[in-house]
C-alpha cells in the first residue's frame, strides 16, 4: 500500500530536528517520467536504527495518511528501505511546524488562531468519517504551508502530519511526557485509542495555539505530570470563556462526553462569528 522510492533517488539536506524516534531532514526526491527529470523538494524522516523493529508501526503511520487524501493531511510520497534505514518521504511543508513558529514571536490575530484551529477541526473530522484514530495531535505535527496575512486578508493554512510511531509502542515514559496532549484514558491503556482520545489532544492543540506556542505544563517532571491526571486537574482556562469552555468540553475526563467534530466545528464557527463582531464594536467604537 505504498509507493517504493529507490535511495539513489533521495538527496539530504540539512538536519531540521527529530521526533519520537526519528530524524527529520530537508531532501529532494528525483522522478523521471516521460523522459523527463523532476526533482521534488520533500522531508524525509528517518526512523533511528536503534528502533528499527519500530518500522511497522512507523510505515503504518504514514500509510494511514496515505490511504486517504485531504487538503489539510500531510502528502506522504512514499517510503525507502535502504539496509538498515528505514526513510519515509514527505511533503516539504514550507513553514514547518506550528510550536516553533508560534514559539518565535509571530504574532497573530485571534482570528488566524481560529482559522487554524478550524483546519484541523476540519481535518479530524474528515479522520472521524474515515474512523481512522491519528493518536499524536499536538501543534509539533500542524505544519503550517501558508503564513496568512491577515492585514492583507491572506489567510494561513496548516496540515496535518503523520502521528509518528504509534502511542503503544513508545515507553511508559514517552506517553507520560505526552501529557497534556495524551488522553488519560491512553494512559492506563495505550490500546484504548479511540477518536475520542483525537479530541482531547485537539483541546490541548489549541490551548496551546491561544497560549503562542507555550507548551501546557512546561517543564513539569513525569510524577508532577502524571498527578495532573490523578488529581482530574484542567488546563489554566482562557479569559475568553466560549474558548475555555470548547477547551474543556475537549479535555473532559469521560471520554464519552466528548463533543462531536461537527459540535466542534459548530462552537468554533459561533467563536468566529462573535470574535468578528466584538472587533466590529471596537472599530466602530474607535471610529
Ligand atoms: N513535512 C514537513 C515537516 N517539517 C517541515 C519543516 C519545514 C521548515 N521550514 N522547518 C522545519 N523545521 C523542522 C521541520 C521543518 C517541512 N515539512
Amino acid at each position: 500500500q505504498f509507493h517504493m522510492i529507490k535511495y539513489k533517488d533521495l538527496k539530504w539536506e540539512e538536519s531540521l530536528g527529530q521526533g519520537s524516534f526519528t530524524r527529520i531532514f530537508k531532501g529532494s526526491k528525483t522522478d523521471v517520467h516521460d523522459g523527463e527529470k523532476h526533482v521534488t523538494e520533500v522531508l524525509l524522516k528517518e526512523l533511528d536504527v536503534v528502533h528499527k523493529n519500530c518500522w511497522e508501526s512507523f510505515f503504518e503511520a504514514a500509510s494511514l495518511m496515505s490511504q486517504i487524501s485531504h487538503k489539510h493531511l500531510l502528502l506522504v510520497y512514499g517510503v525507502s528501505v535502504h539496509g538498515v534505514k528505514n526513510i519515509m518521504v514527505q511533503e516539504f511543508v514550507k513553514y514547518g511546524a506550528l510550536d516553533l513558529y508560534l514559539k518565535r514571536g509571530r504574532s497573530v490575530s485571534v482570528s488566524w488562531k481560529l482559522d487554524v484551529a478550524k483546519q484541523l477541526a476540519s481535518a479530524l473530522n474528515f479522520l472521524e468519517e474515515k474512523n481512522i484514530v491519528h493518536g499524536n495531535i499536538c501543534t509539533k505535527n500542524l505544519l503550517l504551508a501558508r503564513e496568512g496575512d491577515t492585514s492583507q486578508g491572506s489567510s494561513p493554512f496548516v496540515k496535518l502530519s503523520d502521528p509518528g510511531v504509534s502511542v503503544t509502542m513508545l515507553g511508559k515514559d514517552v506517553i507520560l511526557d505526552r501529557i497534556p496532549w495524551v488522553a488519560p484514558e491512553v494512559l492506563e491503556a495505550p490500546e484504548n485509542l479511540t477518536m475520542e482520545c483525537d479530541k482531547w489532544s485537539f483541546g490541548a492543540t489549541v490551548w496551546e495555539i491561544f497560549n503562542n506556542g507555550n507548551a501546557p505544563l512546561r517543564g513539569w517532571d513525569l510524577k508532577r505530570k502524571r498527578q495532573f491526571y490523578e488529581s482530574f486537574q484542567q488546563l489554566p482556562p482562557s479569559q475568553w470563556t466560549e474558548l475555555a469552555d470548547l477547551i474543556s468540553q475537549c479535555m473532559e475526563y469521560q471520554s464519552a462526553f466528548r463533543p462531536s467534530c461537527r459540535s466542534i466545528i459548530r462552537q468554533l464557527n459561533s467563536l468566529i462569528t462573535s470574535g468578528n463582531k466584538a472587533m466590529m464594536h471596537c472599530l466602530f467604537f474607535v471610529v
